[in-house]
C-alpha cells in the first residue's frame, strides 16, 4: 500500500520528488508536500490581502482627491468635523456651510467619512433619481427588530420589485378603501380619547399615535384590528421596539454579549407572534365573512344590494397573508423575506411617520382655528355631492388636502434624507455614522420631531462609480450623501418670503393663475371655497418639497398616506371641533428654531363634539 502511494507521488509530481525521496517513506514525502502547499497557500493569502489593502487604500486616496474638489469649511484637525458636529447643531452646521459655500458642501466627518450635503432643489431630484442605495443602518435597523425583509433593505436591488409590487397595490386597492374608512374607525377612536380625556384633555402626540396605529392597523389588517383585544399591547411594543432599534443597529458586530440586546430581541419575538395572532384572527373571521358573504350575496342576489361592509373588506383581500404572499407571487424571493417582516417594517415605518403627520395637522388645526373652520365647511358641502354617507369625497376637499401637504411640508419625516455607495462605505462608516445617526434619533425623539433614515447610492450599475451631477459636479464614490430637507423646506427661493409659516394656500392656486403657487399670500386667501375658485397643485411639482423624499428609493406610501389621513381627518372633523385648552389658547403658538422652522408648542388638546 505504502509503496503505491509513493510511487502514485512520484508519478503525478515528477519534478518535485526525486527518485531518491521516492525511496524514502512517503509519510515525510506527504509532509514535505504538505508544508509546500501551506507555503503556496500562504502566499496567495498575503498577496490577495495585500491587493485589496492596496485597492481600499487607492479607493481612499481617490475619495480624498476627490473630496478636494467639493467646496467645504476647512478641517479642524485630522480627525475632521466629526466631533464638532453634535445631535443639536447637525442642521445649524450644514446652513451655516450651505450660505458659505453653496449648494454642494463637504464636510469630512472622520479622515475616512466624507459627507456631501446638497441643497439645490434640481440637484437633488438628480441625485435622488440617480442614487440607488440606502446606509447599511436603515436596512439592519429593520433586519435585527423584524428579520429579513425585501422591503426596508439597504440595496436598491433587494427592493426593487417588492417596491413596484406594493406600489402598485396601495395606489390601486387601497386607494380606493382609503377613500371609504369608515366613521367606525373614528367612533373606535375617539371612544378611547373620550375616556382619556375625562381629566379635560388629551396629549396632541398620544393621540396623533394611537390614531396612525389604528388607521394603519385597520387598513392592512381589516375590520378584525378594530376589535383586537391585543391591540394596545401591540401598539406599546412598537413604540418600545422604535425607541432602540437604531441603538441596536448601530453597532457593526451584532451584540449578543449584552443583556440589554436579549431584551430587545424579546420584544421583537412578541411583536411576531402578536402579528401572527392578528394574521390568524384575519383569515378566522375572513372565513366567517366568506360565509356570511355567500349567505349574504344568495340574500341580496334579487335585491341587488351590496354585501356588508365587513364582507366586502375581506372579500377584498386585504387580509395580510393574500396581501404579501398571493398578491406578491412571482415577486417575491422567500430566501430574502422571512414571515411577517414585511407587514411588521410597514407598520413599524408607517406609524412613525404617520404619527408625526397626524399630530402635526392637529397642531396646526388648533393654532389656525380659522383653518379648521373653512376645512368644516368644505367638508359639508362636499358631502352634500357624496353618493354614500360612508364616501368621503377628499377630492373636492381641497383646503383640507392643502392642510396635509403643508403640515407634511413644515414638519417632514426626518431632517435629512440619505443615500450612500454600499460598496464604499468604508470600516468605521457603519459604527461612526451610525452613532450621529442614533444621536440625530435622540435628538428628534427630544424634540417630537419625526425622522425616517434613508440612505443610498447607485445601485449595482454604479456602485464603484462616482456620482456626476448634470452641472459638472462629481460626487466620489465612498461619500455619503445628505439632504437637508428641512432647511430646503423652509428655504425662501422655493416657498417664498413667508416659508417658516403655515399657508396652506401655497398648494391652491386660483384658476385665472394657476402658476402663482408661491405667491398666494394670506390677504388673497380670502376668495371663498364655495366659489371652487382655487385649484389643488400636484407638491411634487415643486422640487423643493421632499417630505417624503424623490426618486428611485421615494415613499411607496406617499399618495396612499395623504389620501387616508386627508379621509381620516374628514370624517374626524365632521364630528369634533379640536381645541386647546381654554387656559392654553392665548399663548399656545408654534416656536422657532435656530433655522427659523417652527417646532410645535408640546401641548394637549381637546375634542368637542360637534352635535352637543
Ligand atoms: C406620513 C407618512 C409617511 C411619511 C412622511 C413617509 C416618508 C418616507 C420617506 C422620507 C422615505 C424615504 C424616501 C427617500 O429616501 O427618498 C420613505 C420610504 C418608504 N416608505 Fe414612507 N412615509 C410615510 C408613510 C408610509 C406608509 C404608510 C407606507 C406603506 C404602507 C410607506 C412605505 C415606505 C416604504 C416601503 C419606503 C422604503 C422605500 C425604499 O426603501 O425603497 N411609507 N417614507
Amino acid at each position: 500500500m505504502e509503496s503505491s502511494l509513493t510511487t502514485l507521488l512520484c508519478a503525478l509530481f515528477p519534478a518535485r520528488f526525486s527518485f531518491d525521496a521516492c525511496e524514502e517513506s512517503p509519510r515525510i514525502m506527504l509532509r514535505d508536500l504538505a508544508a509546500r502547499e501551506f507555503n503556496a497557500f500562504l502566499w496567495i493569502s498575503l498577496i490577495a490581502i495585500t491587493a485589496l489593502l492596496i485597492s481600499e487604500v487607492f479607493k481612499l486616496l481617490r475619495l480624498w482627491r476627490k473630496g478636494k474638489w467639493i467646496p467645504g469649511p476647512p478641517c479642524p484637525s485630522f480627525h475632521g468635523h466629526g466631533s464638532l458636529i453634535s445631535r443639536e447643531n447637525l442642521t445649524d452646521v450644514l446652513s451655516e456651510s450651505h450660505e458659505n459655500y453653496g449648494s454642494v458642501v463637504k464636510l469630512w466627518l472622520g479622515p475616512t467619512q466624507l459627507l456631501v450635503s446638497i441643497k439645490d432643489p434640481n440637484l437633488i431630484k438628480e441625485m435622488l433619481f440617480k442614487a440607488a442605495d440606502k446606509l447599511p443602518l436603515t436596512g439592519r435597523a429593520f433586519r435585527l427588530a423584524f428579520g429579513r425583509s425585501s422591503l426596508f433593505a439597504s440595496s436598491f436591488d433587494k427592493v426593487q420589485k417588492r417596491r413596484e409590487a406594493l406600489m402598485t397595490n396601495l395606489s390601486e386597492r387601497l386607494l380606493v378603501r382609503a377613500n371609504v374608512i369608515p366613521g367606525k374607525v373614528v367612533e373606535c377612536i375617539m371612544e378611547r380619547i373620550q375616556k382619556s380625556m375625562a381629566k379635560g384633555s388629551v396629549d396632541c402626540r398620544m393621540v396623533s399615535q394611537h390614531m396612525a396605529f389604528t388607521i394603519l392597523g385597520t387598513t392592512l389588517f381589516g375590520d378584525p384590528f378594530l376589535a383586537w383585544s391585543k391591540a394596545s399591547v401591540y401598539e406599546e411594543l412598537l413604540m418600545m421596539i422604535a425607541k432602540d432599534a437604531c441603538f441596536w443597529a448601530s453597532y457593526n458586530v451584532t451584540p449578543f454579549w449584552k443583556r440589554g440586546f436579549w431584551k430587545y430581541q424579546q420584544l421583537c419575538t412578541k411583536l411576531k407572534r402578536l402579528t401572527q395572532d392578528i394574521i390568524q384572527q384575519c383569515r378566522r373571521s375572513c372565513k366567517i365573512f366568506h360565509c356570511m358573504d355567500d349567505d349574504h350575496c344568495n340574500e341580496t342576489a334579487g335585491t341587488g344590494k351590496n354585501a356588508s361592509y365587513g364582507a366586502s373588506y375581506c372579500s377584498d383581500g386585504v387580509i395580510p397573508e393574500n396581501f404579501f404572499f398571493h398578491e406578491f407571487k412571482g415577486h417575491m424571493n422567500e430566501r430574502e423575506d422571512e414571515p411577517s417582516s414585511n407587514i411588521m417594517g410597514m407598520m413599524f415605518h408607517g406609524c412613525l411617520t404617520t404619527t408625526g403627520l397626524i399630530n402635526n395637522i392637529l397642531m396646526r388645526l388648533v393654532t389656525h382655528p380659522e383653518i379648521q373652520d373653512k376645512i368644516y365647511t368644505e367638508i359639508t358641502l362636499a358631502q352634500k355631492d357624496s353618493m354614500t354617507p360612508v364616501e368621503q369625497n377628499v377630492d373636492k376637499m381641497l383646503l383640507l388636502l392643502a392642510t396635509v401637504y403643508e403640515s407634511a411640508r413644515l414638519l417632514p419625516a426626518g431632517p435629512l434624507l440619505q443615500r450612500c455607495s454600499l460598496d464604499h462605505v468604508y470600516g468605521g462608516m457603519g459604527s461612526i455614522v451610525g452613532e450621529k445617526i442614533t444621536h440625530l434619533i435622540e435628538y428628534c425623539t427630544n424634540q417630537s420631531l419625526p425622522l425616517i433614515l434613508v440612505c443610498a447610492s447607485g445601485g449595482a450599475h454604479m456602485q464603484e462609480e462616482n456620482l456626476n451631477l448634470e452641472t459638472g459636479a462629481t460626487i466620489p464614490a465612498g461619500a455619503l450623501l445628505v439632504v437637508p430637507v428641512q432647511l430646503l423646506q423652509k428655504d425662501g427661493s422655493s416657498w417664498g418670503s413667508d416659508a417658516g409659516e403655515f399657508n396652506p394656500y401655497r398648494f391652491l392656486s386660483k384658476t385665472r393663475k394657476r402658476s402663482n403657487l408661491v405667491n398666494t399670500s394670506f390677504s388673497e386667501q380670502t376668495t371663498d371655497l364655495e366659489e371652487g375658485t382655487f385649484v389643488l397643485n400636484d407638491p411634487n411639482e415643486n422640487a423643493a418639497f421632499l417630505p417624503f423624499g424623490s426618486g428611485i428609493r421615494s415613499c411607496v406610501g406617499q399618495k396612499f398616506v395623504i389620501q387616508v389621513v386627508a379621509t381620516f381627518f374628514a370624517s374626524l372633523l365632521k364630528h369634533y371641533e379640536i381645541k386647546l385648552p381654554a387656559q392654553a389658547q392665548s399663548n399656545e403658538k408654534p416656536k422657532k428654531n435656530n433655522c427659523g422652522f417652527q417646532l410645535l408648542p408640546s401641548t394637549e388638546i381637546v375634542f368637542l363634539s360637534r352635535s352637543s
